[in-house]
């Protein structure tokens, strides 16, 4: 992509002899909500870094808006970042927490007013300017961090791990809000998740990586249902996942033919448990373990393709632990992936 606003052009970043992300290349456009999703220790963290200008890479470069900003320092970069641990000075007020950055750039007087209120607003925290971070809730502290970078008009904000301090429901309410936050004022916004949800829910385009590397970048769309290799289609969720060879299945017991046509250029194939047909087809298995998931009922089979799982309708008639139950894995329905391991 030419014209990418930011752009890491094989990008290296190491500690030491320590080699934490090799060759990563990544286009992001202006105004875009990406997310740097993959488990821990796959170089996310390393990757916001480097763009924040915390960690020279080793090789490449880094482009924002024109510029080559690689050897850039970090306070001249326009790039803001928010830590999971929110770093608030706990001694200031929220207003002067808003408006510390504001502050070194010798911004005064009615500007300064005007920016920090204006920034508390977009938060919906104007009430709260003269508490002090103790006083307030976990999610209300995230949000003056959001506020405090926001108000630097950074050209790109990142995002490290922002929600993971929070309870489930102010997880809810905080992704809602850094949505909204994004939209209004079109900040491209870069993101670091493990949480495959917190992704797909909010983000434009989803970065999975691995080992240091980009596994597949797609909209949350492309992730969720067309994952590329069998890393992606585990992380999202595809709990049937083989390797295909020879057009058959790679299973622990050998290989085992489909029940259709095996799709050509394909490497593996997956299936969400709500994609198993369960009660006929070409497969035999047997019930070891079910239970009940609210709208659904899962089903874990012993079977000749070893385990497999499975989730149907919770208003259909159960299957008793230790019965026999038939099933298909539809070939038409599957995730093809092209790479597998
Ligand atoms: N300061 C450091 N010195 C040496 N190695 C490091 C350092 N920080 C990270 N690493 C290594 O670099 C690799 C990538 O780490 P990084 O923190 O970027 O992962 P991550 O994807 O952000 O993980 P997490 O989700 O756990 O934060 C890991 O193998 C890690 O052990």
């Amino acid at each position: 992509m030419s014209d990418a606003y930011l752009q890491l052009d094989k990008l290296t970043l190491a500690y030491g002899d320590t080699v934490a992300v090799r060759d990563l290349d990544l286009a992001i456009g202006k105004g875009e909500l990406v997310a740097l999703l993959g488990p821990s220790g796959c170089g996310k963290t390393t990757t916001m870094r480097a763009i924040a200008g915390l960690l020279t890479p080793a090789a490449g470069r880094i482009r924002l808006d024109g510029a080559d900003i690689t050897r850039v320092s970090a306070n001249k970069r326009a790039v803001g970042l928010v830590f999971q641990s929110y770093a608030l000075f706990p001694h200031l007020t929220v207003y002067e927490n808003v408006a510390f950055g504001l502050r070194l750039k010798r911004i005064s007087g009615a500007d300064l007013d005007a920016r920090v209120g204006a920034g508390l607003k977009s938060v919906g925290l104007s009430a709260f300017a003269g508490r002090k971070p103790a006083e307030l809730s976990g999610g209300q502290q995230q949000r003056v961090a959001l506020a405090r970078s926001m108000v630097m008009e950074p050209k790109v904000l990142l995002l490290d791990e922002p929600l993971s301090n929070l309870d489930a429901r102010l997880r809810l309410e905080m992704r809602a809000e850094l949505q909204r936050v994004q939209k209004e004022t079109g900040v491209t916004m870069i993101f670091v998740t493990h949480d495959q949800v917190e992704a797909l829910a909010l983000a434009d385009r989803i970065v999975v990586m691995l080992n240091g590397g980009i596994e597949q970048i797609g909209t949350p769309e492309e992730i969720y249902n067309n994952p590329a290799s069998a890393f992606v289609a585990d992380f999202v969720g595809f709990e049937n996942v083989f390797a295909l060879k020879d057009g058959k299945l790679a299973t622990p017991n050998g290989p085992v033919g489909l029940s259709g046509p095996a799709p050509e250029a394909t490497a593996g194939l997956a299936w969400r448990p709500g994609m198993v047909k369960l009660g006929s087809g070409a497969f035999q298995g047997t019930v070891r373990g079910t239970s009940f998931a609210g709208n659904t009922r899962e089903y874990l089979l012993d079977t000749p393709l070893g385990p497999i799982k499975a989730e149907i309708d919770a208003g259909l008639p159960p299957h008793e632990i230790g019965s026999p139950l038939a099933f298909d894995l539809p070939v038409a329905g599957a995730a093809n992936l092209k790479r597998f391991g």
